[in-house]
């Protein structure tokens, strides 16, 4: 049968789509921008008309929008959410009981879908129209797609046609033969993560690393505002010829191409593609995106493999944490025991990074947090707050830069690690991390004071 016949075949309704759900199910939503629309509605309102319909496993991360299973009044007792990478909207969610954070290495994410993954009982995924050839491309989101559907019992898509074309090879797209039920969404917005307005701090930061990256160097930007801001204000540099090896693609790499400043010419793979494994931004970003030969999508596999990674020279990874403490080690997931987002794929690049030949990796951060009330916190710490998890560890940190300055972390002693970092404290914050370092036995008073 040719393609149009079998997409034909296989078109339903959302409501006649999301039929196929049991209590019980496992049920996986993608990622990021790519989570399902019309088909989470016709499940939500399925489940309010059938209170018997209960015990759904969902899976899924970085949601941009509620999923509206989850705004079920009774949602805490049917179903759970389990988040790769919590945003704002899914740390809400864990706080009502109704999400879960499911810790990874963004890299192995695949070979957890082949190898130690049980059920994935209906997967349920947003892309953009078949082709001429019977592909629908993945769009928003590659990552670990091609591992998840492989797995899956049942897999529909809701066709979206403001879902961008992202080229890149098998593992990208998912043809029609292997696809149950085609679903034609009605084509709503795409979930949106507007960056932040640059602050005084990121600019500050961004002024520090900037001369540390040389012409041809390859870029890395991290998730949260900071390596975004960062990304933004290299489109101001004096920089050329760069290149882009990234897990997430943000609005900032648009403001670097129209710049001027993206050949990826030194790229020592993928030579002039810029690439990246999911997307998040604007509707410029998304724009970007679609049909653009010099972008490349590709699985987390591969574009977060430390040996993919470190096969670049000067690979320039900018990524971001919550609290440092005075050993070095960085804590960028949670605050206590109150979740945030996710270990993402910082270790892939902190460690991919250092490897390369001249490359570096900057963890960064504003030297204070200002709570709800207002009230000044230094990110840098004696220790990391009780419960905090630990996403990087002392001994893969390389620069660490907030507004005051930088430190260099590789090869320093543990009074030598205190008092760098404390150098790049908040100068009214310094005399107390001095007297917690003394007390901690990592500062030689014959030094700083
Ligand atoms: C994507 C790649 O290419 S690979 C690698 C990158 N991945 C990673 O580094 C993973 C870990 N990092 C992250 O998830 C992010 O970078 C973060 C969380 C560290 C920063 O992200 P941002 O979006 O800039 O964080 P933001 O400043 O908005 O703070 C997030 C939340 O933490 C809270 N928070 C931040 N710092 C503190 C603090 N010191 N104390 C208490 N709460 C804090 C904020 O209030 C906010 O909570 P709310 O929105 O629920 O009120
Ligand atoms: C997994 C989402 C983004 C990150 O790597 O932090």
């Amino acid at each position: 049968m040719n393609n149009t016949k079998l997409y034909l075949k296989k078109r339903r309704t959302a409501r006649e789509a999301v039929a196929c759900v049991k209590s019980g199910d496992w049920v996986d939503y993608g990622f990021c921008g790519q989570m399902p629309y019309d088909l989470d509605v016709a499940l939500a309102q399925r489940m309010a008309e059938e209170p018997e319909l209960t015990d759904l496993n969902f899976r899924g991360g970085v949601a941009l929008r509620q999923p509206a299973v989850t705004a079920l009044p009774d949602a805490a007792e049917r179903i759970t959410w389990n988040s790769w990478h919590c945003s704002s909207i899914e740390r809400r969610l864990i706080e009502q009981g109704i999400a879960y954070y499911t810790p990874i290495r963004f890299s192995e994410m695949p070979r957890y879908y082949r190898e130690n993954i049980e059920r994935v009982d209906v997967a349920m995924i947003q892309v953009s129209p078949m082709d001429a050839h019977g592909f629908f491309s993945f769009s928003l989101n590659t990552t670990y797609l091609a591992a998840m559907l492989e797995r899956a019992r049942v897999i529909i898509v809701e066709v979206n046609p403001k879902m961008p074309v992202a080229f890149g090879g098998l593992g990208t797209a998912i043809h029609i033969s292997r696809v149950d039920m085609v679903v034609e969404g009605e084509g709503h917005e795409l979930d949106q993560l507007p960056a932040a307005q640059p602050t005084d701090v990121d600019v500050a930061v961004a002024e520090q690393i900037v001369p540390l990256i040389p012409n041809g160097a390859c870029l890395q930007l991290g998730i949260g505002g900071m390596p975004n801001a960062v990304g933004g204000l290299l489109a101001h540099s004096d920089l050329k010829d760069l290149g882009i090896h990234t897990e997430m693609l943000t609005d900032c790499v648009v403001d670097l191409d129209e710049a001027g400043k993206l050949t990826g010419r030194n790229k020592n793979l993928d030579r002039g593609s810029a690439v990246f494994t999911f997307a998040a931004g604007t509707r410029r970003l998304y724009d970007f995106i679609n049909h653009n030969p010099t972008l490349m999508v590709a699985p987390v596999d591969y574009v977060n493999d430390i040996d993919v990674i470190s096969t670049h020279d000067n690979l320039i990874s900018i990524n971001n944490a919550m609290e440092v403490d005075l050993f070095g080690q960085v804590s960028a997931e949670t605050m206590g025991t109150r979740h945030i987002s996710g270990a993402g794929g910082q270790q892939d690049f902190v460690l991919g990074a250092y490897r390369s030949k001249g490359g570096k990796s900057f963890i960064c951060c504003s030297s204070i947090y200002l709570d709800k009330q207002g009230r000044a916190h230094s990110r840098l710490v004696p220790t990391i707050t009780p419960g905090s998890i630990i996403t990087s560890t002392r001994t893969n940190i390389h620069y660490l830069v907030t507004e005051y300055g930088m430190v260099n972390l590789k090869g320093l002693s543990a009074w030598q690690r205190a008092e760098g970092i404390i150098s790049i404290a908040h100068p009214d914050f310094r005399e107390e991390l001095i007297a917690a370092a003394e007390q901690m036995h990592i500062w030689k008073r014959s030094n700083r004071r």
